[in-house]
C-alpha cells in the first residue's frame, strides 16, 4: 500500500454469513461495518455466542466448511478477500493478516521444536536461507520476551505465558500490517496478561501493525484499544472511541453490559442482563436485542435498525438511539431490568 494511501487498511462492508445447521442456516454475522486504520487498535467486544470468533475467522479466511459469506465485503489495503481467489487469499495469510487464537496448545504442533515452526513459517512465505530463517526466528523470540535459545525446546517446555508469546512471534514473523487476536492471553493469569500487553503493544510501535483484539475482558479493551466495536448476535451494535463508548453508551446493549461489571468502589452489586441472546437460525424480525431490552418499543420489534452515525466517529444500531441520555440513568436501576425478568406486559 503507498506511503499517501489514506483508505483504511480494512474495511468491511454489508459483511453477512451464516452457518449450515440441521435446522438451516443459522445468521452468524449480519451486516457487519467495520474500518481499521493502519496502526490502529480495535476491540471487538460482546457475550459468548455474539460472533467475535467467526468475523476474526471470516477476515483471516479460515471458516469452517460449513460457514458460507452470504453478502458484503473485506476490503484489505484495498482488494477485496471475498472475492479473491484462493490463491490470492493465501497470499494474503499470515503475510498480511496473522491471527493469534486463545489455544497456543493448539496453535503449536506438539512434535515439532518451537523455534522450527516459526522458522518454517517464514521459509513457506519468504525467499530465505535456513539459516537466515533461524536468525530470524531467535530474534522474533527475543522481541516477545522469549530467550532465544528456547528455540529448541518443544512446546511442552514452555509455560502457558511462553507458548502464547511464541504464537505471538510466529504471527509477527512475516511482519504483516494486520494482526487478528482472539482471547489471546484469556488462559493465562493476569500479571503475565499484562507482561504479554506490554510487549505487543512495544512491538507494536516497533512494528506498526494493526490490532483487532476479540475480548470478554473490557479492561483490555479500555488499556490497549483506541477504538471499540460492541458486538451482539451476529451484529455490530455500536462502534466509536472506547473511552466515549463506555462513558456513554449510546445502545442500550452497552449500557447493560457497562451495568455487568463489577464497579470501582460502589457497594452496588452488578446488573445482568436478563435473558438470553435470539436463535440464530430464526431470528427476530426487528432489532435483534429487542426481547433483552427494557426499552424496547413496537418498532423495534417490526423493524431491525440500521448502524447509524450518531456522533461524529460514532455509530449504533438502535431506533432510540436519539433518546439514550434520557435512558442512561433508568439503565443503571436494577428495577429497570428486573420488569424484564418478570415479562414484558
Ligand atoms: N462450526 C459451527 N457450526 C455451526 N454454528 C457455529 C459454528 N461455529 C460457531 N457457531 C455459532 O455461531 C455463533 C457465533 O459463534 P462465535 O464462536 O463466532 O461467537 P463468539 O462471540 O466468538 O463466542 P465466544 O466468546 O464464546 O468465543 C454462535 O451461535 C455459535 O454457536
Amino acid at each position: 500500500m503507498p506511503a499517501n494511501d489514506t483508505r483504511p487498511l480494512l474495511s468491511i462492508a454489508g459483511l453477512s454469513a451464516s452457518y449450515g445447521t440441521p435446522r438451516g442456516p443459522a445468521s452468524a454475522l449480519a451486516q457487519i461495518d467495520l474500518e481499521l486504520g493502519k496502526g490502529e487498535n480495535l476491540g471487538l467486544i460482546g457475550e459468548s455466542g455474539c460472533g467475535k470468533s467467526t468475523l476474526l475467522k471470516t477476515v483471516m479466511g479460515v471458516m469452517p466448511g460449513n460457514a458460507r459469506i452470504d453478502a458484503g465485503h473485506i476490503a484489505f489495503q484495498g482488494r477485496d478477500l471475498v472475492s479473491a481467489s484462493p490463491e490470492q487469499r493465501r497470499a494474503v495469510r499470515w503475510a498480511g493478516i496473522s491471527m493469534v487464537t486463545q489455544s497456543a496448545l493448539n496453535a503449536l504442533n506438539p512434535v515439532l521444536r518451537v523455534g522450527d515452526q516459526i522458522a518454517e513459517a517464514i521459509l513457506a512465505h519468504r525467499q530465505v536461507s535456513r539459516a537466515e530463517a533461524w536468525r530470524r526466528t531467535q530474534e522474533l523470540l527475543a522481541m516477545v520476551g522469549v530467550a532465544p535459545e528456547r528455540a529448541r525446546d518443544y512446546p511442552h517446555q514452555f509455560s502457558g505465558g511462553m507458548r502464547q508469546r511464541a504464537i505471538i512471534a510466529m504471527a509477527l514473523a512475516l511482519e504483516p500490517p494486520l494482526v487478528l487476536a482472539d482471547e489471546p492471553t484469556t488462559a493465562l493469569d493476569v500479571v503475565v496478561q499484562d507482561q504479554i500487553f506490554r510487549s505487543l503493544r512495544e512491538l507494536q510501535q516497533r512494528l506498526g501493525f494493526s490490532l483487532l483484539l476479540v475480548t470478554h475482558d473490557l479492561a483490555l479493551v479500555i488499556e490497549n484499544c483506541e477504538r471499540v466495536a460492541v458486538m451482539y448476535a451476529g451484529q455490530i451494535v455500536e462502534t466509536g472511541p472506547t473511552r466515549d463508548v463506555i462513558r456513554r453508551p449510546a445502545h442500550p446493549y452497552t449500557l447493560g453490559l457497562k451495568n455487568a461489571l463489577p464497579r470501582l468502589g460502589s457497594r452496588d452489586e452488578p446488573i445482568a442482563i436478563p435473558g438470553g441472546p435470539p436463535d440464530l437460525v430464526d431470528p427476530p424480525p426487528g432489532c435483534r436485542f429487542a426481547a433483552r431490552c427494557p426499552f424496547a418499543l413496537p418498532l423495534c420489534r417490526s423493524e431491525p435498525p440500521q448502524l447509524a452515525t450518531v456522533a461524529p466517529g460514532r455509530r449504533a444500531r438502535c431506533h432510540r438511539a436519539a433518546e439514550i441520555d434520557a435512558l442512561a440513568p433508568l439503565a443503571a436501576l436494577p428495577q429497570t431490568w428486573d420488569a424484564l425478568r418478570e415479562g414484558p406486559g
